[in-house]
Formats: C-alpha cells, sequence, structure tokens
C-alpha cells in the first residue's frame, strides 16, 4: 500500500496542524447530534494534499459514523446524486450507524453535465437527515455561488511547513529507515504545505534504500518552487477530474508544452488502470497533437489553448476514478530514446538526402524508398550491385541500410566483378597496342614515301629534330659542330703531313 494511504490518520488527533478546522469541524457534527435534524452540509475548502477528505473520514471515525463517499469520478449526475446521496440520506446503514455523507472535489460540479447535480446536492442537503461534508480546491474560482450560499464553508489552509517534520520523521522510523533532520526538513519545505506531496516524496527518496538518507538526496529531487513543477503538474492534471483545474496546471509552469505533452503522455499508464481510460486518454493527447502540429506549422498561436486544454483536461477526465495512490512518476523516456537513437537519425537523414539528390525526390520521399533497399539487398544481387553503383553506396552505408552482414557478400562481388573487368580491359588495351604497332608500321612505310603530316609530337621529333630544338640546343649545337671542326683541324695538324688520318689508312689499300 501506498504510504499516503497508510498513514493516512484516522482520528482528528492524529491529523497534523489544522487545529482551527478541527475545532470547527468538531462543532458542526456536535451541533448535528444535539439537533438530530437537518443541518447546513459543511464545505472544507483548501489546496490538495492539506487533508480535507482526511478530516472528514477522522471525523467520521471519532464520532462513529458510517462513511458514504461519492467522489468526483462518480457522474454525479441528477440520478445518481438522487439515488445515493438521496437514500443515505435519508437513511442510517445496514449497520444501523449513522451515515455521514462526503462528496469530494464538489468544484468538479460546475461542469455543464454536473449542472443537476449541483442543485441536486442542494435539494438533497435540505431534506437530509444524515449530515453531509464536501470538498473543494477552490469553491470562489467556481460558479458555485448557489452552493455556497447553502453551505458552511470552512477554509483549511495548507498545512505548516513545521508540522510536516514530524509526520515524515515518524513514517520513516515505522519503515525502519534512518533519516538525516536536515533532510526531513528539505522535504518539508519542497513540498509547500501539501503533506500529500512531501509523503510521496519521502518514499520516492526511501523506498529501496541501503544507506541513509541525506540532505544531498533531498537536492536531487526536482524543484518544487513556487511556480510549481512538472511533477506537480503531471500528479495534478492526472490525479484531478476538474476540467478547470487539469487546464490551471500548465500556466505557470516554465516548460515547453510540447515537453508537457511528453510527460503526460508517459505517465498515463502508470496512473491510469482500465484500457478504456488510457485509450481514451491517449486520444486526447493525440488531438492536442494535432493542434501543436498546426501551431508549428502555421504558426498559430491561438491554437496553444486547444492544445493545452486537450492534453491536460482531456487526459484528467478520460479516467472513471481518481487514483489516489502515489505514482512514480518518471521524465518522457521518449527524449533519452531521441538523443540514443541521433546518430542514427542522423546517417538515415543524409543517406535519405544523397539517395533523393539523384532520384530527384525529397528526403522525407526517399526516406520511404529507402525501406525497400535492404529487402532487395537481400534477395536479388544483381539488382543490388546495381543501385549501390548508381547512388554510390558506401559499404558502410549498406550495411546500415541492411542492418544485416550482407554487405561483405555484395562488395565481394562487386570487387571480383571489378578484377574481371579490369583483366578485361587490360586485355583490350594490350589488343589496342598491337593494332597500333601494326597501324604504325603501315603509317611509317607510307610516310617515307608520301611525307604524309604527322600529328604525334613524337613522331614528328623522330622526323625532324631540328624543329623540336630551342635556340640554346641550337647554340650547343653550333659549339659542338665548330668543335668537332676544331678536332679535325687538330687531326689535321698531326705528324701527318697536312693528309687526314683516315684518308692516309684508306689510301694503304687503293
Ligand atoms: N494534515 C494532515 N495530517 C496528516 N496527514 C495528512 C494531512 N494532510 C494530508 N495528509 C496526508 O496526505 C494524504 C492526502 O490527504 P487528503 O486526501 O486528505 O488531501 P486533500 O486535501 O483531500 O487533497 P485533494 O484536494 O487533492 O483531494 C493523506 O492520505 C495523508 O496521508
Amino acid at each position: 500500500m501506498e504510504w499516503v494511504e497508510k498513514y493516512r490518520p484516522k482520528s482528528m488527533n492524529d491529523v497534523a496542524g489544522q487545529n482551527k478546522t478541527k475545532e470547527q469541524l468538531i462543532t458542526w457534527i456536535e451541533e448535528y447530534i444535539q439537533n438530530g435534524g437537518y443541518h447546513k452540509p459543511l464545505l472544507l475548502a483548501g489546496p490538495p494534499g492539506c487533508g480535507k477528505t482526511t478530516l472528514a473520514y477522522a471525523l467520521a471515525n471519532d464520532y462513529n459514523f458510517e462513511v458514504i463517499e461519492l467522489n468526483a469520478s462518480d457522474k454525479r449526475n441528477k440520478n445518481v446524486i438522487q439515488q445515493v446521496v438521496g437514500t443515505a440520506a435519508v437513511s442510517k446503514s445496514l449497520s444501523g450507524r449513522r451515515s455521514l455523507i462526503i462528496l469530494d472535489e464538489v468544484d468538479g460540479l460546475s461542469g455543464n453535465d454536473d449542472r443537476g447535480g449541483v442543485s441536486e446536492i442542494i435539494k438533497v442537503a435540505k431534506t437530509a437527515k444524515n449530515p453531509i461534508i464536501l470538498t473543494a480546491n477552490d469553491p470562489y474560482k467556481l460558479n458555485l455561488s448557489t452552493l455556497r450560499n447553502s453551505v458552511h464553508l470552512v477554509n483549511v489552509s495548507s498545512v505548516h511547513t513545521n508540522s510536516i517534520p514530524p509526520v515524515l520523521r515518524k513514517i520513516a522510523l515505522q519503515e525502519g529507515y534512518e533519516v538525516d533532520p536536515k533532510a526531513i526538513k528539505m522535504i518539508a519545505s519542497h513540498a509547500s504545505g501539501d503533506l500529500r506531496a512531501a509523503i510521496n516524496d519521502l518514499e520516492s527518496l526511501l523506498i529501496g534504500r541501503t544507506s541513509p538518507m541525506e540532505t544531498e538526496d533531498v537536492r536531487n529531487l526536482a524543484d518544487r518552487d513556487s511556480k510549481g513543477n512538472i511533477f506537480d503538474a503531471v500528479r495534478i492534471a492526472l490525479k484531478t477530474t476538474h476540467y478547470d483545474i487539469a487546464v490551471s496546471t500548465t500556466r505557470d509552469l516554465n516548460e515547453d508544452i510540447g515537453t508537457i505533452q511528453e510527460w503526460l503522455a508517459e505517465n498515463i499508464p502508470r496512473e491510469y488502470q482500465k484500457p478504456h481510460e488510457i485509450a481514451k486518454a491517449y486520444d486526447y493527447i493525440s488531438k492536442s497533437d494535432i493542434y501543436l502540429g498546426r501551431v508549428y506549422r502555421r504558426q498559430h498561436f491561438g491554437f496553444w489553448k486547444y492544445a493545452s486544454a486537450l492534453m491536460t483536461a482531456g487526459v484528467a477526465l478520460s479516467k472513471d476514478e481518481k487514483y489516489r495512490g502515489f505514482i512514480r512518476y518518471s521524465p518522457p523516456t521518449i527524449f533519452t530514446k531521441l538523443s540514443r537513437s541521433k546518430v542514427q537519425r542522423q546517417k538515415t537523414k543524409a543517406l535519405a538526402l544523397k539517395i533523393g539528390q539523384k532520384v530527384h525526390l525529397s528526403s522525407k520521399r526517399a526516406m520511404e524508398y529507402m525501406r525497400l533497399l535492404p529487402v532487395i539487398f537481400e534477395n536479388d544481387m544483381d539488382a543490388s550491385i546495381g543501385l549501390i553503383e548508381y547512388f554510390e553506396l558506401t559499404k558502410d552505408e549498406v550495411e546500415f541500410l541492411s542492418k544485416k552482414p550482407i554487405a561483405s557478400k555484395i562488395f565481394k562481388t562487386i570487387q571480383k566483378n571489378e578484377k574481371e573487368k579490369l583483366k578485361e580491359r587490360k586485355k583490350e588495351l594490350k589488343e589496342l597496342e598491337k593494332l597500333n604497332k601494326s597501324n604504325k608500321l603501315t603509317n611509317t612505310s607510307t610516310k617515307v614515301k608520301n611525307s604524309p603530316k604527322v600529328d604525334n609530337p613524337l613522331e614528328e621529333f623522330l622526323k625532324n629534330p631540328k624543329k623540336e630544338t630551342n635556340e640554346e640546343n641550337d647554340a650547343q649545337n653550333q659549339n659542338f659542330e665548330d668543335n668537332t671542326t676544331k678536332d679535325a683541324n687538330l687531326e689535321k695538324n698531326e705528324d701527318l703531313g697536312g693528309i687526314p688520318k683516315n684518308q692516309i689508312t684508306l689510301d694503304k689499300f687503293f
């Protein structure tokens, strides 16, 4: 059992603080007992978690009344009020004990569906023989003017910060946990007078703990500042059954509306128990998402309020009954999932862009076609190779798309094909060279005969080297020629009587 329920005070003496309210309650019930007839119903009005319902139950217990509760989740239309409250109010219970009727959260009766309910309560209250206690979070805010005149209003203040630590300490001790008094004080001031929230915080911090709880642990609690935090907003929106209360949860929240929507979506199945409630709540979330989409796409910020109302009040009113127990809410896992899948998403986007550019498609459309690629990779090698070559996909990209070790098989085939192609090309080149050589030979023989025009510069050079030489070469050639002449003259001057060497030698033979 959740600690808030387990440690709900059974007697007025155990209710922390609220001394003035207790006195008013005691006076009211004692007057009823003395008069024994019609008595104005009591309306307990105060913030959530300050002990209104607890006080009503504790009073009933102390004065031996049997409680008949009709909470906000019940459809309190005219018939239901007549059947449940009407019958109970004029009769004693089967046990013979008198009944105390508790109508929780009557500020929720201001909606159109409950209009009959408000008038019926007044009617029933006027004829009731048994006492009726109503509770509300803020009766002035709501259209309850008629009801307020017919009831005895008692304001319940939030629990004083000094009254919270003893309650928390007692619970921790009874559960067998050791706690630092400073940590307890911190939880108390975090709760801002909401004892239910304080007990819930204590439970969430202590459950499963082996070492003593310290102040550092409390600091890790989400900030519960005066503006409220997302945990409170989610809790109120999921717990309440009132349109206005649910809608007001986002009012002072310093969070983006999309984030609030994710928080609610994450925690709906934690709070709601019945499948049809969960389905209905998600239906509202999806409707709110449509409006949010319109806000972003059309920049029509007037739709904020519809999105906000659908996600808070829509979700709140999807449940049949209020779940009172403690629920450990958790931040939306979508954000962790998104950050984990960031690299994957970036890769997919880059690939879609690459493929889209090739086939003139937007990356969004390309992504749709990309889903077919893994199927082709697995089943058709030729088509896969064709597509990989066409889209110029790398092995990594194919691996990423197929998510299976098929990529290495395809790329091995591609490599094999490439090698074969290379071989064939080499063969072709050789044949071409051969053909070229034989062509050259034919060309040279024709050239000698006809002196055709030669395009190949190398051939041109070989044919007419002078043309290729530059001035420097010309000069060098000139020097070379001069030197040759000089040498020849020197040779002439050798002891040969002015006759060249070769000529003498040759002369010897003739
Ligand atoms: N004054 C208190 N003394 C001891 N326990 C309290 C007190 N107020 C609240 N609690 C604890 O908080 C729990 C919720 O209190 P309760 O349901 O009475 O709040 P409430 O004012 O009726 O809230 P709501 O308006 O949301 O219905 C109780 O089960 C109890 O454990």
